[in-house]
């Protein structure tokens, strides 16, 4: 049985489903390898245009297996370097492909959201819980540290940093309810609407310019790390020209503007 599986739910709509439910989606070796795969394999895919990352059963993913020699090595790395470094960088190559493929990427939040499963959730473009989602930096409920996989990078730019302090330190829940408050999801709504409600936005955003979706993303990750405003709208401006000379878009969008119609863009 494989620990991930891809299938297309709409057109142009690609859904990465962590499943192993019996371990709520633990990052075994073999969960995670065939993940970066897959995140990768669906990148180069011409077809996908938005693509939905999410959890079999109850949970979106337990964190580090706690069961997995390969995982339990990160917490013994002393003797066991080799492999608790070949552990790591497997999770690191997987927020890694997150970011780097060039479609955005929704993590349909189904239920717990633990430890380097928080940094997974956290790693997504956008996130769209159901109601049983929660989460928990549970590095420090584990006697490390909770600043793992990009967490201390991502929580502080999405919630502000006295609530990521807060949240990291105490390794509370994070209910689904007071995620959507403080900005850690987009919203929230019932398990069974969950994977309807991620594809309708991912149908929507479908409908965009192919380019002008993945330089959107692009910029959006490198707005967070953009050392100012100034050098930042130099890096917009050029992307912007890059999309206007190389496609058709826009003399569509006007077209389409003058027709009263929606455009259909090409590129
Ligand atoms: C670099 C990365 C570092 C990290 O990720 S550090 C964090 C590591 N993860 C954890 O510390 C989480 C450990 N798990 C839990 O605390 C709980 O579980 C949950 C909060 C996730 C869920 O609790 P509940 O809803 O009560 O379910 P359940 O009965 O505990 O779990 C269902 C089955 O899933 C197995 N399981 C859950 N998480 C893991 C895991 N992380 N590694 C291995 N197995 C896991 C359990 O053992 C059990 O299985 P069975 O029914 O056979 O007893």
């Amino acid at each position: 049985m494989s620990f991930i599986q891809v299938d297309k739910p709409r057109p142009h709509v690609t859904r990465i489903t962590l499943n192993r439910p019996e371990r709520m989606n633990a990052m075994a070796f073999d969960v995670m390898v065939p993940l970066k795969e897959a995140l990768e394999e669906v990148g180069f895919d011409n077809d996908t245009r938005v693509v939905i990352l999410t959890g079999a059963g109850e949970g979106f993913c337990s964190g580090a297996d706690l069961e997995d020699p390969g995982y339990l090595s990160i917490f013994d790395g002393l003797t066991m370097p080799g492999i608790a470094r070949r552990a790591m960088r497997v999770l690191d190559d997987v927020i890694k492909a997150i970011h780097d493929m060039p479609q955005p990427v929704i993590g349909a939040i189904n239920g717990a959201a633990i430890g380097g499963g928080f940094c997974l959730a956290m790693a997504t473009d956008i996130r769209i819980a159901s109601e049983r989602a929660y989460f928990r930096a549970a590095g420090i409920n584990n006697g490390l540290t909770a600043a793992e996989l990009g967490l201390s990078y991502m929580l502080p730019r999405a919630i502000g940093s006295s609530r990521a302090f807060e949240i990291m330190l105490s390794g509370r829940d994070v209910s689904a309810e007071e995620a959507d408050r403080i900005g850690l999801v987009s919203r929230v709504v019932s398990p069974e609407a969950l994977l309807d409600e991620c594809c309708q936005l991912a149908e929507r955003i479908s409908g965009f310019s192919q380019l002008g979706v993945e330089m959107t993303k692009q910029l959006m990750w490198a707005g967070l790390e953009a050392g100012s405003q100034q050098s930042h709208m130099h890096y917009e401006g050029h992307a912007q020209l890059f999309v206007r000379m190389t496609t058709q878009n826009f003399e569509e969008a006007i077209k389409a503007r003058k027709d009263k119609r929606s455009p259909v863009f090409k590129d």
